[in-house]
């Protein structure tokens, strides 16, 4: 297994926002983790990624313990990739600056100081313009982009820096019904070498990423399985699926 989350517990002052936790996830695959508000899912993102570190057990990356890092290290040592929830951008750069910096990775000052823009690097910015549909707003500052396009912008920072895992943390929040099936499409297509963890509450975009869907509540996983087999399980529609229509709905026919 290439990561591997283990009998994971976080432990806030008492409180478990996440109790041992195990799941495993293939390299190059797409895991999608949905539950109700507060139900653990950034939770798990943040010990991933070094926010937060868990009380007890472990996350095996190729079978390396990287619970408990920093989460420079793990961004930069382990290569695993993060976009938050909101917009995390140069608000003075434009697009294919902002682009750069990231490419560039000024991870200290001899870098800083020896990059060059080479043709190799505008090339694969122009690449990377292209996979996130803002080659027309290279020149653009990010307050002009839609709100979808911003996040479009913040996906391409993170492939800029290529790393082999990468998480999005609600990526489709606040964008259109376009703007959202386009970011699947580019989940499918731009991410397909990645290993991609996903937080998500949109039924039909997590329909088109997935191929794994885990279920969290309350801080356990509840399920796991296809789009279909969560989407068909009892106990899922009934802590998570089921809308205020469909509670009307059923009162109503009583
Ligand atoms: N630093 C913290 N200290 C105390 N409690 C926290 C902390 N961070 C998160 N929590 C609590 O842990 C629980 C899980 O939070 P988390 O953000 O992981 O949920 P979530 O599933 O991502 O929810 P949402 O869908 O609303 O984003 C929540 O009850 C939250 O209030």
């Amino acid at each position: 297994m290439y990561l591997e989350l283990k009998h994971l517990t976080v432990d806030f002052n008492g409180f478990l926002a996440v109790h041992d936790v195990s799941l495993g996830i293939e390299k190059g695959e797409t895991r999608v983790i949905i539950g109700p508000n507060g139900a653990g899912k950034t939770t798990i993102i943040d010990m991933i990624t070094g926010k937060t570190k868990p009380t007890q057990g472990e996350i095996l990356l190729n079978g390396v313990n990287i619970a408990g890092k920093e989460s420079y290290d793990i961004s930069n040592t382990y290569g695993i990739g993060r976009k938050f929830q909101g917009p995390n951008v140069f608000d003075e750069m434009s697009v294919y600056e902002n682009l750069e910096v990231a490419l560039s990775g000024h991870t200290s000052l001899w870098q800083a100081f020896t990059y060059r823009r080479t043709r190799a690097v505008d090339v694969r910015l122009e690449e990377i313009l292209s996979q996130i549909n803002l080659t027309e707003q290279r020149d653009m500052l990010p307050r002009f982009l839609s709100h979808g396009q911003r996040q479009w912008l913040e996906m391409g920072m993170i492939l800029a820096q290529n790393p082999a895992i990468i998480t999005l943390d609600e990526p489709a929040a606040g964008m259109t019904d376009d703007e959202t099936f386009k970011t699947g499409e580019m989940i499918k297509s731009v991410m397909k070498d990645k290993t991609v963890i996903v937080v998500e509450h949109d039924m039909d975009f997590i329909k088109q990423i997935a191929k794994t869907v885990t279920v969290l509540n309350q801080g356990e996983i509840l399920a796991e399985g296809t789009y279909e087999e969560v989407s068909h399980n009892a106990e899922v529609i009934r802590v998570y699926l089921k809308t205020d229509d469909t509670e009307e709905e059923e009162a109503e026919s009583v």
